[in-house]
């Protein structure tokens, strides 16, 4: 089914599909195709942005294509599915979306169709997306060697089991939000103290890529929180306010809002 020059059709062109083409248009080996559900302004936006061609309805693209990467809501897979299975022949589909499984798309396509899945951040338009992926039932060797070329172009990528995708979604789709979230209050702490936003922004990135990098080191977070706090200094006095606000019930509890909201 891999033909030189893979074509991928991306359906779905917001924020995780631009992140992903952005990341792929990097590589040489795929032509890329995107559609959408009507927002002609996005479209063409993405085509200037990104140089990918881009196509009113997937029936266009359908037969010359040997990847469909579903990048659209996880409540509109059900109705796209059920008319894609009637066009499915050799294509292997992918999807990115919460919740969104092999078994469900197994059982929407034709018997025997290659699925995979797989959850991206948005990272990957940086090539830094820290990527789950699974396959389904169906798929061979050959797929997932494209699937992982795909994958590479876009950061690092562990397989794990569907149900682990299901548990780790939260952590590797959402938490870089709730990243984020803490460095947009630093950022606001830090211009408090008279610098730019500029200044206050370049001091919260290198201060959270120090983090990162101490963390790949081996040490646990633990050990490492405790190097920062001197006794009785300034940092023990910051983490015992998080202590005392119950942060980690806070983070655990945010994680298991997004596991609720995940069940489709
Ligand atoms: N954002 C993120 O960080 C991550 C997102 N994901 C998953 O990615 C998927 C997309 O999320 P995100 O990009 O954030 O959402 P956006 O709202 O930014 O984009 C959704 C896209 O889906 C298109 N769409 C909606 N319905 C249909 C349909 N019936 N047929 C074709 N296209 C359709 C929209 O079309 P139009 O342009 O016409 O409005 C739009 O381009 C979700 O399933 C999400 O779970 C996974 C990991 C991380
Ligand atoms: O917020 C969402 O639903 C998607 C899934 C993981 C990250 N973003």
């Amino acid at each position: 089914m891999i033909s030189t020059v893979n074509r991928v059709l991306f359906i779905g062109a917001g924020r995780m599909a631009q992140a992903i083409i952005k990341g792929l248009v990097q590589q040489s080996d795929f032509h890329i195709a995107v559609t959408n559900n009507g927002d002609e302004q996005r479209l063409n936006y993405v085509k200037e942005k990104f140089g990918v061609e881009i196509v009113e309805s997937w029936r266009e693209e359908i037969e010359t294509t040997d990847v469909i990467v579903l990048a659209l809501p996880p409540e509109a897979h059900g109705s796209l599915l059920n008319e894609l299975a009637n066009f499915i022949d050799k294509h292997l589909i992918v999807t990115v979306a919460a919740g969104i499984d092999p078994a469900y798309l197994e059982k929407s396509l034709p018997e025997g169709t290659p699925v995979a899945w797989m959850m991206p951040n948005t990272a990957a338009e940086l090539g830094k997306s820290m990527t789950l992926y699974t396959c389904g039932t169906h798929t061979n060797s050959s797929h997932e060697e494209l699937l992982q070329q795909m994958l590479s172009g876009i950061g690092s990528y562990e397989k794990v089991t569907e149900q682990q995708i299901h548990e780790l979604t939260p952590i590797t789709g959402s938490a870089p939000a709730f990243v984020y979230a803490m460095a947009d209050t630093l950022i606001n702490c830090a211009m408090e103290s008279g610098v730019t936003e500029q200044q206050a922004r370049k001091l919260v990135a290198e201060m959270i890529g120090g983090a990162a990098s101490m963390l790949k080191t081996g040490e646990s977070p633990k050990q490492l929180a405790d190097n920062v706090a001197t006794p009785g200094g300034v940092t023990a006095a910051g983490l015992d306010v998080l202590d005392r606000n119950n942060f980690d019930g806070l983070i655990s509890g945010a994680i298991d809002a997004c596991h609720k909201r995940a069940k489709i």
